[in-house]
């Protein structure tokens, strides 16, 4: 037996001890949960809220020990010793605590991905294992210490760690689903993903360079050294769009956390819908950070003395209202410092007083207390003080309010006064209009100085109350029990005894306005605008984020284009740091170079990318007749499928284009696809949903962060041709250029080749 396979067969021993123990743990996991849930529903409250919360702890940790079957094992780290450690998806030990596999984010795993040649303390040698399912294929060896006498049987040596494996993974079909890389993350990713959580930390980093991927790592890595602060307050992940979420989905869970947050930011306030997204020049306009000033004078144009006073007959006395006691009564309420809604008690108390006390002056004795109890109740049934009263306080919602203010012009001129007229105009809207993407940070901001809406106050407060009653209890049961570990927390333990499934845990943040994280992922983050940004530290307070974007890709007309600019006013000078990521780990050198040019060229701020894989004929070129463009982008797309889209699911390809000629590409494509797959496949693959497509048409913002085999890049300059800007142009061709794995095809006209190079 060669060597190789010899060292196979070694390796193939320890994975089976680790996958037999893992079988074991499963078992005598699920065994406690059947003797848990054969105990039924007998016995005392305590005792039931006991078993409960052992059945919620055995149910958590069956579904972690069944996410992490893939590639248990991958990785090995022998020290100048001769002493070896086992890396893997979790810790196991076996009964008597001797370790099998250290989890990855533990300290002693760190050199797996950080250690070099130059700085590698005690290891001598790290071995990348691949697995197919259970069995060992392949290993990969790094010499670390070359003069060490275990290296001897070293076989490679490269600034990339785990070279074949990653090249591996980075050269598979793309199954639309993004996948973990915890056997082969690079040292600089490692860093960034270990990096201290007390501050604000920036990742810029061009396409394909790993951000998304170090981001989800850097979430799960905190979760594993701060389990106890995280557990309580949760982990927040805001993506781009739905259909990057979906993307990104199984990321978390495959590396065992599932009690994490993810939203896109148009679905962060509950119980607000978005129908639609804003011009872009709108959305710049309402992204603005004077916008949040705007909401504060629209609360404050409602606390306000109404132009005609009436005179209230009480007890056939005739009370004036003035505006002095109208102008006391706010002040008197806003120095309450409580939000509108709230304040507006305090607000009617006053009036309702100042003229109360009007009455008892107009008598000519000391009246009983019942007699100005009856005035005050007389008050406060005379619609006349009824309606004084709202026009000088009104009550209301963020809806309402921010709906008003859209569809009077003159409102948002007083409120805005450096909005200039045309800018008015965009803004206006009917006052039934649905709700925008961009509205949502400014309907945030608006609940926030209002406070909670008063008819809904009453309910809430007592379910919280009964709910803060339920978790007292459960925490006193698991701490008299000693378990928990921050596997099942309190909270878990009363959603379950309350018949929710363990996602609500996450979703009870979710469904709160109020909660506070304790760390946030900003993914694609170049795209926000301040008061995006207003509304995500609002959910923050620590200011422990990661921030995940290329300053390049920027497409919003309100995004950063610079980090500086935008992280200063944020999180102070010294409140954040910015880290860079270098190498391009998507696309092929040759898309890479191309793509990287072009932004150069564009005046884009690019990262500086080396692109780790070489595909030959990675970039093809098409230029044709204007009247054969879409047959021609139809007829590059076949090709693509025949090659890259595989009947078992895998493969993914994109056609990008502009929207003026976007349907009759998706016609000429569905129609040629007809022609080239037979009857069975061709059902397959258009009753794919639109997340799921194997084959995708779109513009090239809704693929941002996304990522496929191959894409046909219709027409570009009609894409550059209609943007807002030349920058954003620029962006949007960057982004679409840099989606590839394998193949970028350029499809376009003579006229448009003529009127952009690329
Ligand atoms: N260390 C690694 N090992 C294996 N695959 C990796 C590694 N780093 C990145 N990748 C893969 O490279 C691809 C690009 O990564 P990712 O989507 O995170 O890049 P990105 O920087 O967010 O790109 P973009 O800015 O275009 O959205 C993904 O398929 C990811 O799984």
């Amino acid at each position: 037996m060669s060597d190789y396979a010899s060292q196979l067969q070694e390796e193939q021993q320890q994975v089976d001890r680790a996958y037999s123990r893992l079988d074991d743990i499963r078992e005598q996991t699920k065994e406690r949960l059947r003797a848990v849930r054969a105990a039924g529903s007998h016995g005392s409250p305590t005792q039931r809220t006991e078993r409960d919360s052992f059945a919620t702890m055995y149910e958590d940790r069956l579904a972690q020990l069944r996410a992490v079957e893939d590639r248990l094992v991958f990785g090995r780290l022998d020290d100048v010793k001769d002493n070896r450690l086992y890396i893997g998806r979790i810790g196991l030990s076996d009964e008597s605590h001797e370790p099998i596999i250290t989890d990855w984010r533990a300290e002693a795993a760190r050199p797996f991905y950080e250690a070099t040649p130059k700085e590698h303390g005690s290891i001598a040698m790290r071995r990348h294992i691949t697995l197919r399912f259970r069995k060992v294929v392949s290993i990969e060896d790094e010499a670390l210490d070359l003069d060490s006498a275990q290296v001897s049987h070293a076989t490679n040596e490269g600034t990339l760690t785990g070279e074949g494996a990653l090249m591996a993974s980075l050269s598979s079909r793309r199954t639309g689903k993004m996948t973990d890389i915890v056997a082969t993350i690079q040292a600089e990713q490692d860093r960034i993903i270990r990096a201290d959580m007390h501050q604000a930390l920036v990742v810029q980093g061009g396409p394909g360079t790993g951000k998304t991927a170090v981001a989800l790592h850097r979430a799960a890595y905190l979760l594993y050294a701060h389990r106890q602060r995280l557990s309580h307050s949760g982990v927040l992940i805001v993506g781009p769009s739905p259909a990057f979420l979906h993307y990104i989905d199984q990321v978390l869970p495959s590396l065992g956390e599932t009690g994490v947050v993810s939203r896109t930011l148009a679905t962060l306030l509950p119980g607000v819908t978005v129908s639609s997204e804003d011009a872009p020049r709108v959305a710049a306009l309402k992204g603005d950070k004077r916008m949040a000033q705007v909401i504060a004078n629209a609360v404050r144009g409602r606390e306000r003395v109404p132009s005609t006073l009436p005179t209230i007959r009480v007890n056939n006395m005739q009370l004036p209202m003035k505006a002095a006691d109208i102008q006391q009564a706010i002040t008197d309420a806003r120095r309450t410092r409580k939000p509108h809604n709230q304040a507006r008690e305090t607000f009617v108390k006053s009036v309702t007083g100042i003229m109360v006390a009007r009455y008892a002056s107009k008598l000519d004795y000391t009246p009983e207390q019942s007699e100005l109890d009856s005035v005050r109740q007389a008050l406060r049934l005379n619609d006349d003080f009824r309606r004084t009263v709202n026009l000088a306080w009104l009550p209301m919602t963020a809806q309402w309010m921010l709906s008003d203010m859209f569809a009077k012009p003159a409102k948002l001129r007083s409120y805005a006064p450096w909005l200039k007229p045309a800018e008015i105009d965009l803004l206006r809207r009917a006052k039934d209009a649905p709700f925008t993407r961009s509205d949502i940070p400014l309907l945030d901001e608006a609940m926030e100085l209002l406070g909670p809406d008063p008819h809904h106050d009453s309910d809430a407060a007592a379910r919280d109350r009964r709910r803060q009653e339920d978790e007292e209890i459960a925490r006193e049961t698991l701490s008299q029990n000693g378990i928990g570990n921050g596997i099942v927390d309190a909270k878990t333990l009363v959603d379950n005894m309350n018949g929710l499934d363990a996602e609500s845990t996450a979703e009870r943040a979710a469904d709160d306005r109020e909660w506070t994280y304790g760390h946030i992922v900003v993914d694609e983050a170049q795209e926000l605008t301040p008061m995006d940004w207003r509304m995500l530290i609002r959910r923050c307070p620590s200011r422990s984020f990661t921030i995940v974007g290329d300053v390049a890709q920027t497409s919003a007309l309100g995004g950063t284009r610079s980090w500086k600019r935008t992280m200063d006013p944020l999180f102070g000078e010294k409140g954040w740091s910015l880290k860079e990521l270098t190498v391009d780990y998507r696309n092929p050198q040759e898309v890479s170079e191309l793509a990287t040019q072009f932004a150069h060229d564009e005046g884009l701020y690019v990262s500086t990318v080396s692109a780790v894989r070489h595909v030959p004929d990675a970039v093809r070129r098409i230029t044709v007749d204007d009247s054969a463009l879409v047959e021609q982008a139809a007829a590059c797309a076949m090709d693509c499928v025949r090659r890259f889209v595989s009947s078992d699911g895998t493969g993914r390809i994109a056609v990008i284009a502009d929207k003026e000629i976007r349907d009759a590409v998706r016609k000429a494509v569905a129609l040629s696809l007809k022609q080239t797959v037979d009857a069975k496949e061709w059902s397959r693959l258009t009753s794919q949903n639109a997340w799921d497509s194997q084959i995708v048409i779109s513009g090239p913002q809704d693929v941002k962060g996304l990522e496929f085999d191959a894409v046909v890049l219709v027409e570009p300059g009609l894409i550059a041709m209609n943007a807002t800007s030349r920058l954003v142009a620029a962006a949007d061709l960057y982004v679409a250029m840099t989606r590839p794995t394998q193949r970028l095809a350029i499809v376009r006209t003579t006229k448009d080749a003529e009127s952009m190079p690329l």
